[in-house]
């Protein structure tokens, strides 16, 4: 943990020390683990994540917007869990403030969700839709 700032001097330039840089990487990892283990939505999300990948991948169809939406949504969990736990901390009675933080949390998270399901539909739907008539085709052709 960094020690507070101390006055109005302005903070000394951090060296970049590799093993530092590591064990950022391994907070951050846990951070990850973590959100894993206690949020199902993070499961679910990551689970449609990777089937809309393999579905993109096997349509030859856009990958690259799938896998910014599939990083939008996980990134916004993350920290919705994030505002979560300090919204706990700060004040675990009720609250309607903590109330407003949560929701708006949450609502960020559902409306990157909701925008990722509209640009899944649009960028996988139509060469989704085209295999479907080519088998529909080739079923009703035998
Ligand atoms: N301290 C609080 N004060 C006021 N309202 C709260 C408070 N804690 C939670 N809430 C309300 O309850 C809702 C659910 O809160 P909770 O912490 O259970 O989050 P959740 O969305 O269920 O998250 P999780 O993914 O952990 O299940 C919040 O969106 C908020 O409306």
């Amino acid at each position: 943990m960094k020690p507070p700032p101390s006055g109005d001097a302005p903070p000394a330039r951090a060296r970049l020390e590799v093993p530092r840089l590591w064990a950022s990487f391994g907070y951050a990892w846990a951070g990850l683990v973590r959100t894993w283990q206690s949020q199902p939505n993070f499961r679910i999300e990551c689970t449609i994540g990777g089937l809309a990948l393999a579905l993109a991948w096997w349509l030859e169809a856009g990958l690259v917007p799938v896998l910014v939406m599939s990083a939008l949504v996980l990134s916004l969990e993350v920290v919705n869990s994030a505002i979560e736990a300090v919204v706990d901390l700060a004040c675990p009675e009720f609250h309607p403030l903590a109330k407003v933080a949560k929701d708006a949390a949450a609502g960020a998270t559902l409306l990157a969700a909701v925008f990722s399901v509209l640009v899944g539909l649009v960028v996988l739907g139509v060469p989704l839709w085209g295999k479907v008539r080519a088998a529909w085709d080739f079923l009703t052709s035998i």
